[in-house]
């Protein structure tokens, strides 16, 4: 069983547990008090943002522990002042050491899109991360097939959230074209093997159509990267350990953007 397959094993009874813990009927209460959702695919595409998705992760399969210390509300607040479109917020507790109460702290402190990342399969986690804040759901195509994302996809829809579908390969973009999806996002990671490679990127962006709001995910650790990727038709970035390996993410964060913005100034007068 690959790791892919453990997280789907291991979440499909997660699922069950918080569906008799967490009835739909309580979770019911707290959407009634749910902020108006903030659209991810119109602050990735906007022009005063990095169009990067900063994402707060601790640990993860293929790199262990990450950040056991760093803060979500100092790392959230950090990461949309150093300026964020977005922020990617891991609520998988088993390998990513996260928590829906991350997500609830995060949306607490900022007005901004936030994504629940987390390996999304049943109706129940779209209604929960709708009742934590979240304004987006991430759907992998890896596992699931394209008739379910589809229900899905119009699942999260019907409460207002915005779907991103992670792709890795050009048998699971052509499959998933249709789906109804928000965003289609590009993992440059291999989940099943942890290889990366930006290549990925780049290879697929020529089978999506124009219109497709496309997101580059994983692996990226450099403004050159972020610059070259938008020559391909990227306008959403996907960095989660380049900034949480520090002590102080949100610091790293600072200094990255401050980096992209004064490249990319260069970039326009050359
Ligand atoms: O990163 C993993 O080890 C992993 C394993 C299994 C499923 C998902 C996994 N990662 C999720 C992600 O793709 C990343 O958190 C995200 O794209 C950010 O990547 P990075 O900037 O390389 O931290």
């Amino acid at each position: 069983m690959n790791i892919l397959d453990q997280i789907i094993e291991h979440k499909k009874k997660e699922v069950e547990d918080r569906k008799s813990l967490y009835p739909v009927k309580l979770l019911e209460k707290s959407i009634f008090f749910a902020t108006q959702p903030v659209s991810m695919k119109k602050y990735i595409t906007r022009e005063d943002k990095t169009g990067i998705i900063a994402e707060f992760k601790r640990k993860s399969p293929s790199k262990g522990i990450i950040n056991a210390h760093a803060g979500v509300e100092r790392t959230s607040i950090g990461y949309m002042q150093a300026g964020a479109s977005a922020l990617s917020i891991l609520t998988d507790k088993q390998f990513f050491g996260g928590a829906n109460e991350d997500l609830t702290t995060a949306r607490k402190y900022n007005f901004c899109p936030i994504i629940r990342k987390d390996f999304t399969i049943d109706e129940y986690q779209i209604i929960e991360a709708k009742s934590i804040g979240a304004d987006a759901i991430l759907l992998i195509a890896a596992v699931l097939d394209p008739e379910r994302s589809k229900i899905l996809t119009a699942f999260a829809h019907s409460f207002g959230l915005e779907v991103l579908l992670e792709v890795h390969d050009e048998d699971e973009l052509k499959k998933n074209l249709d789906v109804g999806a928000d965003m289609i996002g590009v993992n440059n990671r291999n989940l099943k093997t942890f290889e990366v490679s930006i290549d990925v990127s780049k290879r697929l962006s020529a089978l999506m159509p124009e219109h497709v709001v496309k997101v580059s995910e994983s692996g990226i650790s450099s403004p050159e990267t972020i610059l070259e990727l938008k020559k391909y038709g990227y306008r959403g970035f996907l960095m989660g350990e380049n900034f949480m390996k520090h002590s102080r993410p949100d610091e790293a964060a600072m200094e990255f953007m401050t980096e992209l913005r004064k490249q990319e100034t260069v970039k326009q007068h050359a």
